[in-house]
């Protein structure tokens, strides 16, 4: 098998000859991109003023000192990377099969509640140059079963370990979150607490971002979005490409191995009331002959926990969720908080 065919077919032409797929349009280029350090937040010892800068200038930080094995997130990688270069007709049929909670998926991260890519609304521009496994953490298989023996321990291997990798993620975001509660001084009971993050919402997506050509211009892995998530945590290959929008410049993260970069979502947004950021990004690759992998951990409130602030209407992740599965397919996008203002009509 040539490695291309383990990718989309809408994806093959942007790899092999540069041209973009009749439906993969190019994003203009906003401002010269530019490489960033963004804060370091030490888990080992969290400065809480350090996090408040951090929550509330950039919604975005790196964490170093995290507690994850680094055997662990390099086999995950390794397996993660292994699974997703198996043919494409493989990857589509690799978790029906099986009747998993876990889906393939590619050309955009806008999934619904099974975990398959959105029908995206006639104006949506374009596919992104992205696929990858979705996982959601409580909805595990105990054991996974398939055909191919071969693929058989691979997936085995996967399932095992996401698992544990989960249980370390889940409690770094646990832990983070009530410092965070602490800056914004929210006292909040343990049934607040769990209401505004709840641990059996917690999934991971591994991505495989493809090579391209560089006449391909610069293709888009992600467009710009932020992440609907209260807490988002990224650990990504050494290629780089995460961009995050700062002072209306777009900046490239750099990479630091053996790091975690924290990203706060548009739930944490609400919750603080606007004190601290939701933070636009995107994912474009700078070196384009290489791919990326990234594992994405998303965490969620509960669904039914109204979110009261002063800045946007009361509402639950569920009614979020809706309203942003609606833009998607109707519009080929999100847009998000917005909906939520006060003075802002709903769509649904
Ligand atoms: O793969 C990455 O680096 C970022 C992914 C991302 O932003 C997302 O899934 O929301
Ligand atoms: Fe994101």
């Amino acid at each position: 098998m040539s490695i291309t065919e383990s990718y989309p077919p809408a994806f093959r032409r942007v790899i092999n000859d540069g041209a973009p797929s009749a439906t993969a349009e190019i994003e203009p280029v906003l401002v010269q991109d530019k490489d960033i350090d963004v804060p370091v937040i030490d888990f080992e010892c969290l400065d809480k003023e350090i996090l408040t800068e951090a929550c509330r200038d950039w919604g975005i930080f790196r964490l170093k000192n995290h507690g994850v094995p680094l055997p662990l997130m390099s086999q995950l990688q390794e397996i993660s990377e292994s699974l997703l270069s198996l043919p494409f007709e493989n990857k589509q049929k690799l978790f029906a099969a099986v009747n998993s909670p876990m889906s393939y998926f590619w050309g955009t991260p806008a999934l619904n509640r099974s975990g398959d890519a959105l029908k995206r609304g006639a104006q949506a521009s374009n596919v992104s140059m992205v696929e990858g496994f979705n996982v959601p953490l409580s909805k595990l298989p105990a054991s996974t079963s398939c055909d191919d023996d071969a693929q058989r321990s691979e997936l085995e291997s996967f399932r095992v370990l996401i698992e544990e990798y989960g249980r370390h993620i889940t409690r770094i975001a646990v832990s983070l979150f009530e410092a965070i509660a602490q800056t914004l001084n929210l006292e909040l009971s343990s049934h607040q607490k769990s209401g505004y993050l709840l641990e059996s919402t917690g999934l991971i997506r591994v991505y495989r971002y493809p090579p391209s050509d560089k006449t391909a211009g610069e293709a888009l892995g992600m467009e710009v979005h932020t992440d609907s998530s209260v807490i988002s945590i990224l650990k990504e290959d050494e290629t780089g490409g995460l961009e995050i929008m700062k002072d209306e410049e777009w900046f490239r993260v750099k990479p630091v191995a053996d790091t975690l970069i924290v990203n706060l979502g548009d739930m944490m947004q609400a919750i603080s009331d606007n004190e601290y950021k939701s933070v636009e990004h995107r994912v474009k690759k700078k070196d384009m002959t290489t791919k990326r992998h990234s594992v994405c951990y998303f965490v969620f409130p509960q669904r039914d926990c109204v979110i009261k602030s002063s800045n946007y209407k009361p509402f639950t992740y569920s009614d979020f969720e809706a309203q942003v599965q609606a833009d998607v397919q109707s519009l080929g996008t999100k847009i998000g908080l917005l909906r939520f203002t006060p003075e802002s009509p709903l769509f649904l």
